[in-house]
């Protein structure tokens, strides 16, 4: 990145102790520790606190958060995976919390999964848009725009569906589909795909990647004490090669995918990404949309599976739109798969919370909250909150139709891909990828679940349902 200062309009009040322990806010040169004076507020501290609440997040997901929420009221503080977090369950705070940079920084709070897994995170070389705030953010996110625009949507698209379509002949032909398992690997396919232009590696790509992304979920960050940490290094240092191999070649080819895209950007004379940075960017990116996706659609299977009468109107649609193929134009009249997936995203949100810490001292509702506090805007509690939604734990999509319009109740009420300077790059392509394998799924099968289960929302570390989402699959 070009510059470190942040522009004086950018200046949000800083305790003078955070400035000290991370320089630059804008670009924190290391993570900080989560211990913050909170005995005033109601919650849980402590060993077994930590481990009942890790476990309670990977096992029971939301189901966990909600009952924190109505044991602790919606501001309260808890521990989890050894990181101590203030969580917040109030729609309006929730939505000011992922908003209102002068006071929540985010860099600073993403920075604390992810510090000690390579030195050079911590020395402020970007990694993702979520390490940075104000002006080496925005130049972050100006250096991706053009890749996440429409054109460049569309072309993903058009590069994922003939992928989807070779995996679902298969599951059609063997009749069964072990979903959870193949939907993950699928996606990894396509993304390798779509956001590096090649499509062999994408195993060793695949494993890199997992061991990374699962590194913060270690109870130990000692590369002596934990092998998870161990294998989150090395997958970080792995990517960093695979990717920095492959610069040069794609300078002189060119590509629509992603990286290429990014490789011609930053050759440019007024580039404000060095390559190290450029490689740094795109694992932040690929990392991000690592199991986000495919966990959607691993949830939104289990939920048609048992709900037969919505996969025949998303299918009775996607027939009248279009019989074959669907172009990424087509695919926006698909508008009862769109209300489908977004009752998938909250009934079984993927991402749970926008995380933050706090400048300088804040008071949210009644409580104090000291500066450098890691806060947690739970936005996956808000999609479920019984004020603004009717019947919320029922599988209802309708409720996204313009008659009910219950995501329009408050504007914090349906905000999957978070809000704000940080919200979702990959909203859109996310968006598109679901619309394009739920047609080419539906235009060929009908499927049930192989053995009948009661599904449950869990963290792993994205929200997916529990289960192996086993499926039958007839032809149609
Ligand atoms: C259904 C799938 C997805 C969901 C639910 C999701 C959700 C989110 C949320 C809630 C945030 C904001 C976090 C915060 O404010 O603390 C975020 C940020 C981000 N997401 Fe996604 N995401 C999804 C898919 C993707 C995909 C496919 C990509 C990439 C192609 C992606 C790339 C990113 C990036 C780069 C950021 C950071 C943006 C910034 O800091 O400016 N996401 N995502």
């Amino acid at each position: 990145m070009a510059t470190s200062t942040p522009e004086t309009r950018d200046q949000p009040q800083v305790a003078p102790f955070i400035l000290n322990h991370v320089g630059d806010v804008s670009r924190p040169r290391r993570g900080m520790s989560t211990a913050a004076d909170l005995a005033h507020l109601p919650g849980e501290a402590g060993i077994v606190a930590n481990v009942r609440n890790t476990l309670g997040w990977v096992r029971r997901g939301n189901e966990h958060l909600l009952e924190q929420h109505r044991r602790f009221g919606p501001v309260y503080r808890t521990v989890f995976a050894g990181y101590t977090v203030v969580c917040v369950a109030d729609p309006e705070m929730v939505m000011s919390i992922a908003r209102d940079d002068h006071t929540w920084s985010t860099a600073l709070a993403w920075l604390t999964f992810f510090q000690g897994i390579d030195a050079k995170i911590n020395a402020a070389q970007v990694d993702s848009p979520l390490f940075l705030d104000f002006k080496p953010h925005r130049d972050a996110r100006k250096i991706l725009q053009p890749a996440f625009g429409h054109t460049a949507t569309a072309g993903y698209f058009d590069a994922a569906t003939p992928l989807f379509e070779k995996a679902i002949d298969r599951w059609v032909a063997q009749g069964r589909v072990s979903f959870k398992e193949e939907i993950r690997s699928l996606l990894v396919e396509v993304s390798t795909r779509i956001f590096l232009g090649v499509d062999s590696g994408a195993t060793e790509f695949e494993h890199a990647l997992i061991d990374y992304w699962e590194g913060p979920l270690s109870l130990s960050r000692s590369a002596l004490l934990s092998a998870k940490w161990r294998r989150s290094i090395r997958g970080h240092r792995v990517l960093c090669e695979m990717l920095r191999s492959r610069i040069a070649e794609r300078r002189a080819t060119g590509g629509d995918d992603l990286f290429s895209r990014l490789c011609a950007k930053t050759q440019e004379s007024d580039a404000l990404l060095d390559d190290d940075g450029l490689v740094r960017l795109v694992i932040g990116v690929m990392a991000a949309a690592f199991a986000t996706t495919s966990s959607g659609l691993a949830s939104m299977a289990y939920l048609l599976a048992i709900h037969p009468e919505w996969q025949e109107r998303m299918r009775e649609e996607a027939f009248a739109v279009s019989k074959g193929r669907v172009s990424y134009e087509d695919s926006k009249q698909l508008e009862v798969s769109s209300r489908v997936w977004k009752e998938t995203m909250r009934l079984y949100p993927i991402a749970p919370y926008c995380a933050r810490r706090a400048l300088h001292d804040v008071d949210l509702g009644q409580f104090r909250i000291p500066a450098g506090t890691f806060v947690m805007g739970l936005i996956s509690v808000v999609m479920q909150d019984g004020s603004l939604w009717s019947n919320p734990q029922r599988f209802d999509p309708d409720r996204f139709t313009e008659e009910r319009a219950e995501d329009k109740k408050s504007k914090a009420s349906f905000l999957p891909f978070g809000t704000g300077a940080h919200t979702c790059t990959g909203m859109h392509l996310a968006n598109a990828e679901a619309k394009s394998f739920w047609h080419a799924m539906l235009t060929r099968c009908r499927f049930t679940l192989e053995r009948s289960y009661q599904g449950r929302h869990t963290y792993n570390p994205a929200g997916i349902v529990s289960g192996d989402v086993k499926l039958r699959i007839e032809r149609l």
